[in-house]
């Protein structure tokens, strides 16, 4: 059984029709990445799968369970944990009180273990959300998620905006988790560092699947890489000029 599987999945926002026949999935225990350039259907993908924008056609099978129509907190229930893009921790709580918010799930993870996964969350235990990096932020999200203890972890573009060192260490955990057993789907505009960590690749286009393999095959093909990650690069300078708060606006409800 997979952890997940998409089929034929058509999502519309209103009359746009967004997402044109994608299919995809993740093997238990697998590391898969979900690439694409900007605005190609990436986090609506994430979204229809976790049920904040249901498909209108089509079918997710979560671990064996149709949740196509399911609503949002059901499809969690399943074990489901989803770090949404923009990093969304409680400002005003430190960083120990925000891992405490979550109810733990029996798992591998609990929070001695988090603080030994994440050094830099351990160092600033005391300090606020908003008094953390950018990079802090974003291992603070995915601490938080893992104490659900999920069995299907879905990060949506986990490396955005964050300094190359701070890219490798977000992997890294990303990578320690899929090593516990979680099966993991990860949105990235990242593509070299996506495709080194990831078991499989999906590249999305204008709301298609236009290629599928090993991320390893991926990796060695540099025209592709290279078409992918510039068309990446353009987007990312134009957010650097942009404004921050852009990012807070979709919520997660
Ligand atoms: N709430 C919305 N209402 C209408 N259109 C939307 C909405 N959210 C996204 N879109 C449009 O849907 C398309 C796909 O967006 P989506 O965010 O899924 O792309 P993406 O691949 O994740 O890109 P990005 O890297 O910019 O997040 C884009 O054309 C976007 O403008």
């Amino acid at each position: 059984m997979n952890a997940l599987e998409v089929k034929e999945l058509h999502t519309y926002y209103g009359k746009s029709h967004i997402l044109d026949g994608v299919g995809l999935h993740v093997a238990q225990g697998e590391l898969v990445t979900l690439l694409g350039r900007n605005g190609a259907g990436k986090s609506t993908t994430l979204r229809s799968i976790v049920g904040l924008t249901p498909a209108r056609s089509g079918s997710v099978t979560v671990f064996g369970k149709d949740t196509t129509h399911w609503p949002p907190y059901r499809i969690a229930g399943l074990g489901v944990g989803f770090v949404p893009e923009g990093r969304r921790i409680f400002a005003n709580l430190t960083v120990d009180e925000n891992l405490k918010v979550p109810v733990e799930r029996p798992g591998p993870w609990n929070i001695g273990r988090i603080y030994q996964l994440f050094p830099r969350l351990a160092e600033r235990k005391g300090n606020k959300g908003r008094q953390l990096s950018g990079g802090e932020q974003e291992m603070l999200a995915i601490a938080r998620t893992l104490l659900l203890n999920p069995s299907l972890l879905l990060l949506d573009e986990p490396s955005q905006g964050l300094a190359p060192l701070i890219v490798q260490e977000v992997f890294r955990v990303i990578t320690a988790t899929r090593d516990e057993g979680t099966s993991v789907l990860l949105i990235e505009q990242n593509v070299r560092a996506a495709v080194e960590v990831a078991d499989r690749a999906y590249v999305l286009d204008d709301g298609s699947i236009v290629y599928e393999g090993l991320a390893s095959e991926f990796a060695r093909d540099e025209e592709r890489v290279r078409a992918l990650a510039g068309a990446s690069a353009e987007k990312w300078s134009e957010e650097e000029v942009g404004d921050a708060s852009v990012q807070a606006a979709p919520g997660m409800g």
